[in-house]
């Protein structure tokens, strides 16, 4: 499969056959992340580095995926799971050679008839978007132009990338595509007949409500970041709005997909989900082994900015995103890495949507090396070239305002795991650091550690050859 130019899947000119090289392995499953690489990496976009390594990384794909303690195992082949032959065309033609544990789990419970509702939670980077987007193209009844399957994330980037899966896998049918995401469509857009619909919540329930979108026939309904789309502090009061407007008249199979589902999530969405079979992980499992993690102890907020530039004075690193609390942070340090001569951009949600579009696609395509960011892309976003992620800021829930009147802010782990869940995609290594400055920020992170049953390295700061050296031999 190839991605184009902003690194979205398109199209391949032909599909290639079924691999041969299956591994059918029997033992019992046991999910736990091993460390490796990713296959196909020849076939991504030619104006990258990435094209260097095309051999190796299949191997090593090979490997885990015939492992029985990595999430990216399964004993089954992609033809056991019930695909449409277009479809199975459109996996392989992604290249795609076996399902990964999650998929071969979900695609069963999925396409069973009549359909069932599924929870279903796996590591970050290991293939649920395939599991929800085969699951609505199978839906779909394509001699029909009407909208049947809606899928939701939590932001314009992330849907943007699901629908370059939706359009990638289907592209051996005549599946049609819309987004309802913020000025896309053009003012005065009367009716959106396409098959799938992916979008926002905001927009979504904007588009349902004015009767642009009709979702009558709809059959399917996927809240991609499930735990995130149902939380009463985040998106929950909007998802449910679009939920409510879903018909009555027939049965809507709802597919929830996350890697994390904290307890206040899981009852509001056993509800939203009623009698849905379940793919979970023990809390255990949740955060990957081959992300490896460290800290940098840092003496001040100024002493963080010198060592995050030094970092990038001393190490070659392919990408890198880094993690900030608020935008006005992320433009900060971009403003200054910039004018001290860095090639960086910065992406947040104040920017318009389509600078935030040029933005992603510019990293997307490697253009960019370096993005300064929020929490708005923290979560779903599959940039395989990424190998590290900073916490310049660690993510915090109930964080004081700008008077300084709230004082108990902790971590919010769940937007921690996801964030480092940015690079070690699909088996890859990575490397996260986190910057810590004070004996308050050095608390959170030992929360973190405690709740995530991760060691978090510490990494010297002040003997800035050590620190090289660290880093270093876990970014090759
Ligand atoms: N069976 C497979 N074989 C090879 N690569 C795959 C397979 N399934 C998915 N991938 C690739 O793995 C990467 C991660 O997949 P995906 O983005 O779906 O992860 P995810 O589980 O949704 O992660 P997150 O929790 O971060 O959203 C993608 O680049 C995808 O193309």
């Amino acid at each position: 499969m190839e991605k184009d130019a902003d690194g979205f899947y398109t199209p391949a000119a032909a599909a290639p056959a079924a691999p041969t090289d299956e591994t059918k392995e029997k033992e019992p499953v046991k999910e736990v992340e091993k460390g490796g690489e990713k296959e196909g990496e020849g076939e991504q976009d030619p104006e990258t580095d990435l094209i260097q390594s095309t051999f190796d990384v299949e191997v090593t794909l090979a490997d885990q995926q015939a492992d029985p303690n990595s999430p990216l195992f399964s004993v089954k082949t992609f033809e056991e799971l019930g695909l449409h032959p277009d479809l199975l065309k459109g996996v392989y033609a992604m290249g795609f050679s076996k399902p990964s544990k999650i998929q071969e789990r979900a695609l069963p419970l999925l396409l069973a008839d009549p359909p069932q509702n599924l929870i279903g939670q796996s590591q970050s980077g290991t293939g649920k978007t395939a599991a929800f987007v085969l699951t609505m193209l199978t839906r779909v009844d394509f001699s029909k132009n009407k909208t049947q399957a809606l899928c939701l994330a939590p932001s314009r980037e992330l849907a943007r990338q699901i629908m370059s899966v939706v359009v990638a896998m289907g592209r051996f049918t005549s599946v049609q595509t819309e987004y309802a995401i913020k000025d896309h469509l053009p003012k005065g857009a009367s009716r959106i007949t396409a098959h799938v619909v992916v979008g926002t919540p905001g927009t979504m329930t904007d588009l349902i409500r004015r009767r642009v979108l009709d979702v009558s026939e709809v059959k399917v309904f996927v809240l991609d970041e499930a735990d995130n789309m149902l939380d009463s502090d985040g998106l929950g009061e909007q998802t449910l709005r679009v939920k409510n407007m879903l018909p009555r008249s027939h049965p809507v199979q709802i597919v929830l997909f996350s890697a994390t589902f904290p307890d206040h999530v899981r009852s509001f969405a056993n509800n939203f989900a009623p009698k849905a079979n379940k793919i979970e992980l023990q809390k255990n499992e949740i955060s990957v082994d081959n992300i490896r993690q460290f800290y940098l102890d840092c003496k001040s907020e100024e002493h963080k900015y010198e060592v995050l530039v030094s970092i990038y004075t001393l190490l070659t690193i392919g990408q890198s995103i880094i993690f900030c609390q608020h935008r006005h942070t992320a433009d900060r340090i971009s403003q200054r890495m910039s004018a001290e001569g860095h090639k960086v951009a910065s992406l947040h949600g104040a920017k318009d949507a389509s600078e935030r579009d040029a933005i992603i696609d510019r990293f997307r395509e490697g253009r960019e090396k370096v993005l300064i960011t929020t929490n708005v892309i923290a979560r779903g976003i599959d940039i395989m070239q990424v190998n590290m992620v900073v916490n310049y800021d660690l993510p915090l829930l109930n964080e004081r305002d700008n008077w300084g009147n709230k004082d108990d802010a902790h971590p919010d782990i769940e937007t921690y795991i996801h964030r480092i869940g940015r690079t070690g995609r699909f088996g890859r290594k990575g490397i996260s650091v986190n910057f810590v400055h004070d004996k308050r920020t050095w608390e959170q992170m030992q929360e973190i550690e405690k709740a995530t049953g991760k060691h978090i390295v510490r990494v010297e700061t002040d003997d800035m050859d050590a620190m090289e050296e660290t880093l270093k031999k876990h970014l090759k």
